[in-house]
């Protein structure tokens, strides 16, 4: 894939504070790429600084081959379309949408071209004499989008672009989203704290705490291989335990924990055993409720001690002797997992393959 961004050793400082530390990242043309991280990660701030808002203390950001810093936001190959989306209320679509093409001067017909065209990408072909004021909340966040691709930039920058939706328009424009990436074709980068917008629209993410970047990879790698304890647990949450190293090779670890017996792991990237130990983790959804007596090879035996219902699945928090914390286990309701009562006994099967090991 060629580089579309390329940005090497930049800092934030805000006097002694950073707000990014020592950022290098590369995304490649056509990506569609999430910045994901709580709030104060630093991810509006690597955004800005690629768009030309805010201009690191130091570092290079090179775009297309070139580096960027000191060029403004309207010379650079990006655009971006913001949170609050502020479209003009007194102009209809079209005139919203044309309004950054004017500097452009370009024939009238040209102009109308190319209106029309955004317009179509975004579905909003039919709208086009309607009134900034006549429209839903996901066609004006459409019209913003227009406007931005109305400009063919290289990269299209999202910031939080559906936060201000509710739940279920968001779902509806993250597919329409990743859709219009995939149309357009360019490298698309979205920074949101929203970690299944970011695991179900993302090529690749990259997962940050205090202006640091923790891991970058594609949205099964993070979710299924996490580095640490803070991306395992920023995504989806994890069950961590101790383990005693028994054995090291190049890429793997031996290891033995108190209830999960011996497995092999995988060794993260940067690990560093401490006094001999390691942490392992295990997704909640990777227990499994055995509902009768059915053999399993590996499984463990406790008892429910809380209970959440979320519709589809329950999560039940499950007291295992031995184990340091109760384990948080989420099992489909299909099987009636919201019918187990607190206080019951259980018994849960698990794969060895699902433990992982992780840095630090
Ligand atoms: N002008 C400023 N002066 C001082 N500190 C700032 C300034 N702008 C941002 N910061 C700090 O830099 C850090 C990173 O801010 P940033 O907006 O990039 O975070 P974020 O991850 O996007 O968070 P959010 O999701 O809340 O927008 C924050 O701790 C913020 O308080």
């Amino acid at each position: 894939m060629a580089e579309m961004i390329s940005i090497r050793s930049v800092s934030r400082n805000y006097g002694i504070y950073k707000a990014l530390d020592e950022v290098s990242l590369d995304i490649g043309a056509g990506e569609f790429f999430s910045l994901l991280g709580p709030s104060g990660c630093g991810k509006t701030t690597l955004l800005r600084s690629i768009a030309g808002f805010d201009t690191p203390t130091s570092g290079d950001i090179r775009i297309d081959g070139h580096s960027v810093i000191g060029t403004p936001p309207n010379r650079r190959p990006t655009n971006m379309v913001f949170q609050n989306y502020a479209i003009f209320p007194h102009l209809n679509v079209e005139e919203n949408v044309a309004y950054g093409l004017k500097r452009l001067k370009l024939d009238a017909s040209e102009e109308r071209r190319r209106v029309g065209d955004a317009l179509d990408q975004v579905r909003l072909g039919a709208l086009g004499k309607r009134g900034a004021n006549e429209l839903s909340g996901g066609q004006r966040q459409r019209v913003a989008l227009a406007r931005a691709l109305v400009m063919r930039p290289k990269v299209l920058l999202l910031d939080e672009p559906l936060s201000a939706l509710d739940k279920k328009l968001r779902e509806e424009m993250q597919v329409e989203l990743r859709s219009l990436q995939k149309a357009v074709g360019i490298t698309f980068i979205l920074v949101t704290h929203d970690q299944y917008e970011a695991l179900g629209l993302s090529d690749r993410i990259a997962v940050m705490f205090g202006g640091r970047i923790a891991q970058v990879a594609t949205p099964k790698d993070i979710y299924q291989h996490p580095l640490t304890r803070e991306v395992a647990d920023f995504l989806g949450g994890m069950n961590f335990m101790k383990a005693r190293i028994t054995g090291e090779s190049a890429g793997e670890l031996s290891v033995e924990t108190q209830r999960f017996g011996s497995v092999r792991v995988a060794k993260p990237l940067g690990f560093a055993a401490r006094d001999g130990h390691a942490t392992l983790g295990i997704r909640p959804e990777r227990l499994r409720v055995l509902w009768d007596d059915t053999n399993a090879n590996h499984s463990l035996q406790g008892q429910v001690v809380d209970r959440h219902y979320f519709g589809e699945i329950t999560h039940l928090i499950v007291d295992v002797p031995g184990m340091e914390k109760p384990l948080s286990v989420s099992e489909t309701n299909n099987f009636g997992a919201d019918d187990i009562p607190v206080g019951a006994p259980i018994r849960l099967a698990y794969d060895p393959d699902a433990l992982v090991a992780l840095r630090g």
